[in-house]
This record gives C-alpha cells, structure tokens and sequence, in this order.
C-alpha cells in the first residue's frame, strides 16, 4: 500500500468512529453551523488578491515534524495580517498532526479557510461546515469521477466551495461543473515527488472557466510569478512558511 492508501484506509474507520459518537443532527446544531460562508474563488479574484493559501501544518507524512509546537492562533493570524488570500489548516490528526479544533481556533480570521483533510464521506462535509470551514478539498487520486460530482454537489448544497485537486492527466475527467476551483499537486502522493513544473504542464490542459490553483513545493517568489504568467489565481503554500523560525509580528 502506498501512503494514499494508508491515509484512505485510516480515514474510513475514523469516519465510522466519528459517525457512531455524533450525530448530524448534533453537528448541525453546533455554532459554526450557521456562521456566513466566504467565498475563496470571490478571494482569488479580487484584483489586489495575493493568491495565497497559507496552510497550518504541523506534521506530514513526507516530512515528519516540521514544527510540533506550532501556536494556530498565532500562525493563523499573521498569515492573514499579511496578506494570505485562503488559510488552509489540516485537520487530520494521526497523519498531520491536526485537528478540528485547530481550524475553529484560526476561524476567528475574516477570511476563507479550507478544511484540509482526506474527504470520503458527506459526513466530513457537514462536520467541516460545522467547525467553520468555507472550502473543502476533494482529491481525485482516492475518489471516482462520480464521487467528486456527488460530494461537491454536496458542499454546494451547504454554501461550502470545492477544491477539486489533480496530479496526472488521467485525472482531468474528474473535472465537473459543481468544482469551479481546481489544484494541481506538485506533490506525487504516492512518492512524495515533487515537481513544480507540474502543474504548468497540467494547467495547458484545464477549461479556460476554471480557477487553477498551484499546490505543494512553492518556496520561492520567482515560482509565483511563473505560476501566475500561466493563468494560476492561487497558491497553496505550507511547509514553507511553517518552518520558519519566527511568526511575523502581529
Ligand atoms: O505533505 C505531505 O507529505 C503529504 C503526504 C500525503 C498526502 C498529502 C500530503 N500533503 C498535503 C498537501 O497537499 C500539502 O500540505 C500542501 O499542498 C502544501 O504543500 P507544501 O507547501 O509543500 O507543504
């Protein structure tokens, strides 16, 4: 099994747990439920927009610690003071180091924040809307065409926008009209390869109507620009500025 299968494997007992300790019903009646949702494609296209999604990542799988004793409160509002566009916090746990409580604890940011975790299930899609995210992610590598249709309808029912996220061209079929907003890992989560280029070569092939977004590996400006030369609207950005030795002053 590669990691994928792994985080997959994991995820669907997870979710049985979580479904067998709380109901819908109890999630739908928690706070965020009814907080107003903000928009990451409305973000992404504002002319003065910085296009980044800064993520909180603790952990990865290809990368073990990067910081253990990251402060959410703190990390996620220094994105926003300077400028992030998106906060994308992972939320799970035995791979990532993450948790819900860490994305309710950066929901205190007017801005939009993408719930980062392995969805599988309309389960996690009401708990995401539940803890406060706006975005949810669908990779295409651990589901069917049809499940991305499905689930994003799904989000979209609930107000949440999609990332749909690609790695091969195998994957374009994925693309439907309920994901406006598409990812191109850089990152093989299979191998943990990364390659920048990636996503130049797979943005040549995405609908013109699409928000492209460029995800994993970014540690520099003159990628950004690279990026944006060929139509990217957005950039994910993590172990990057997780490991750097101070958080901006607030
Ligand atoms: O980051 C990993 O090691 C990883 C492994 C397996 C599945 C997903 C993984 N990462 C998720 C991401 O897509 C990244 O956190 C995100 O794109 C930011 O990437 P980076 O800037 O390289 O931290």
């Amino acid at each position: 099994m590669n990691i994928l299968d792994t985080i997959i494997a994991h995820k669907k007992t997870e979710v049985a747990t979580r479904k067998a300790a709380v109901s819908i019903k109890d999630l739908e009646a928690r706070p965020g439920y009814i907080i107003p949702v903000r928009s990451l494609a409305d973000s992404l296209l504002k002319e003065n927009s910085t296009g980044i999604i800064a993520e909180f990542k603790r952990k990865s799988p290809s990368k073990g610690f990067i910081k253990q004793d990251a402060n959410v409160s703190e990390i996620t509002t220094a994105y926003t003071k300077h400028g992030a566009a998106c906060l994308s916090v992972l939320t799970d746990e035995h791979f990532f180091g993450g948790s819900d409580e860490d994305l309710m604890q950066a929901r205190k940011n007017d801005i939009p924040i993408l719930r980062k975790d392995f969805i599988i299930d309309e389960y996690q899609i009401i708990e995401a809307k539940s803890i406060g995210a706006d975005v949810i992610l669908l990779i295409a590598a651990c589901l069917t065409p049809k499940e991305v249709q499905s689930l994003a309808t799904f989000a979209a029912s609930l107000g949440l926008e999609t990332i749909l996220e690609l790695h091969a061209e195998e994957e374009l079929a994925h693309i439907c009209d309920a994901t406006k907003i598409v990812g191109i890992n850089n990152r093989d989560l299979k191998t943990f390869n990364v390659d920048i280029e990636r996503s130049l070569r797979m943005a040549e092939r995405l609908p013109a109507d699409k928000i492209k977004i460029a995800e994993s590996g970014i540690d520099k400006i003159e990628d950004i620009l690279l990026f944006k030369q060929n139509g990217f609207k957005g950039f994910l950005i993590g172990e990057y500025f997780m490991k750097q030795e101070d958080t901006p002053a607030l």
